[in-house]
């Protein structure tokens, strides 16, 4: 068993998948095995999260996940806890290994309750054992009502002062998309809204799942374990990757800035076109860019030639449009480009040598199918794109509503690759990074800081300097968005998270 960190690379494997293993490795071993081991593992777990737990109150489901819960019970009983379960089961209907696990931890004298103890608090401990990959969520059957029992339990552990260790997945869960099945998304009463959050932990079991990492899932796991029951995943492909850290690419000491690549800015609509002056989005991505390595930063601002220089940062060189020699450069375009961007579009896309789209760049895209059928053809012709959306603007290219694409973001960005034939970032928590015929990866690094205006820009300026230098559009995307969240990881507290701020402290 081990916590999962973002400090290597993961594969994860969904329901489909995990089901296969599962058959397959019980099929090898005697049976109840696989449960026994799965609730050892709890078990421990739970003594070394809360090894002072006064009471340990496991909430267990009709199915197997609260068959490990069970098994976790008899040994926590067992080595001396106070322990307190609550079982939504029945002995006749119960699945025979949850059965035979229910049979041991009445051996072992738990003792049972209709519900939560109502005298839970900070020094106790909860270990989720309701819902785990067998949660229905079909977008496609309709919603289930939940059983009164099974939501008072969900409740008590959404609204626990004690910590929670969720079993395989925070119930209810969908293990493939990381949202909630239908009537069963936590909801934080208003009194609760200023509460510090409670610890919580999962352990995942046999696999880690897709869904642990991306949309609410982060939030939902907390921290995450993996125990693999002792099974190998064998010939099973995983469905999709955690990310891990880029590799350190040494700069040759006989290099210069040539060496590193050039990259321009296009966008920032000034203020005469429409009362709205954007050019700061634009001089962002230019300033990660410069921090990120770029050996010379371009920047042409949609301005009618207002700015000249950027006295806080010299080094960057304006451009006007038909001075840039397009073909030999790295583009990244959109940042704050409004209608302005338009203008520029259709040569941007068909000359650029290597190109990041991003922002308006992207929203033009999304409503000209001309500019769409030029994007697909840089993949055919071998220039390198990444497209870097954050919902609402996937949701515009793909003609879906952001409820849609947040309802799976690995296929939304699966999507998004394949129809744009390049390399798609869809932003968000869990940022995935898909390419056609390859699996998508999540990215581990990231955290609600950087929900402030302008740190979309920066990453679009990281992913053209990470191209510029010679990396390939996967990892240019793979290694720009790791490197972002990265940096907000490691934001010291007290300081504000600004996007300026984020982007001159991008290259370490
Ligand atoms: N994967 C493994 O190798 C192992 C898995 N274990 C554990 O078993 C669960 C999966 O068990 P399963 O019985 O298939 O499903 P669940 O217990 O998760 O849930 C089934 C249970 O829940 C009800 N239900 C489903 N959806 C809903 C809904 N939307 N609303 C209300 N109720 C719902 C359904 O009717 C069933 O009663 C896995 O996660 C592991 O924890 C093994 O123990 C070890 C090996
Ligand atoms: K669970």
């Amino acid at each position: 068993m081990h916590r999962i960190t973002p400090h290597q690379p993961h594969p994860l494997f969904n329901t489909a998948a995990t089901r296969r293993l599962e058959k397959a490795a019980a099929a090898a071993l005697p049976p109840h095995t696989l449960m026994q081991r799965a609730g050892l593992a709890v078990a421990q777990l739970a003594q070394a999260l809360a090894p002072h737990a006064r009471t340990v109150w496991i909430a267990c489901g009709p199915g197997n996940n609260g068959g490990d819960g069970l098994e976790a019970a008899m040994h926590l009983q067992r080595s001396g806890r106070k322990v307190i379960v609550t079982w939504l089961g029945q002995p006749d209907t119960a699945p025979a290994d949850a059965r035979a696990s229910w049979q041991r931890a009445r051996d072992a004298g738990v003792a049972w309750a209709d519900a939560a103890p109502n005298d839970l608090d900070a020094n106790d401990l909860c270990i989720d054992a309701l819902l785990g990959i067998g949660v229905a969520s079909s977008p496609h059957s309709p919603p289930r009502t939940p059983d009164a029992r099974l939501l008072t339990c969900l409740q008590a552990l959404h609204h626990s002062p004690a910590p929670v260790l969720a079993v395989d997945l925070p119930s209810g869960l969908d293990a493939d998309t990381g949202q909630f099945a239908a009537g069963l998304t936590p909801d934080t009463p208003p009194h609760l809204h200023h509460r510090a959050p409670t610890p919580r932990h999962t352990l995942s079991l046999l696999t880690l799942k897709p869904g642990l990492f991306t949309a609410t899932g982060r939030d939902a796991a907390g921290h995450v374990w993996l125990d693999d029951l002792g099974v190998e995943p064998g010939h099973e492909p995983p469905n999709a990757w955690l990310s891990g850290p880029a590799l350190p690419a040494p700069r040759a000491h006989a290099s210069h800035k040539g060496s590193y690549g050039d990259v321009a800015v296009v966008g920032g609509e000034g203020l005469a076109a429409r009362g709205m002056g954007m050019a700061g989005a634009a001089l962002l991505a230019a300033s990660a860019a410069l921090h990120s390595g770029a050996g010379r930063v371009l920047v042409t601002l949609l301005d009618d030639g207002h700015l000249q220089l950027d006295p806080q940062q010299p080094e960057l060189m304006l451009r006007r449009f038909d001075a840039l020699a397009l073909e030999q450069l790295t583009m990244v375009c959109g940042c704050g480009g409004g209608q302005a961007i338009a203008h520029v579009l259709p040569e941007v896309i068909s000359r650029a040598a290597r190109l990041v789209l991003d922002a308006d760049a992207l929203n033009t895209i999304a409503t000209q199918a001309a500019l769409h059928a030029l994007v697909v053809a840089r993949g055919q012709h071998g220039q390198p794109t990444v497209i870097t959306p954050h919902p609402l603007e996937a949701a515009r290219l793909l003609g879906l509503t952001t409820a849609e694409v947040q309802a799976d973001r690995l296929d939304a960005a699966q999507q998004l690759a394949d129809q744009f034939n390049c390399v798609a970032v869809l932003k968000g928590s869990g940022t995935v990074i898909a390419a056609p015929d390859r699996v998508p990866a999540i990215n581990p690094t990231g955290n609600a800081r950087l929900a402030t205006a302008g740190t979309g820009d920066v990453l679009a300026g990281m992913v053209g300097a990470h191209l510029a230098a010679g990396a390939s559009a996967w990892r240019a995307a793979s290694e720009a968005v790791y490197q972002h969240g990265q940096a907000a990881d490691v934001w010291p507290a007290g300081l504000a998270l600004t996007a300026s701020a984020l982007a001159r402290r991008v290259g370490g």
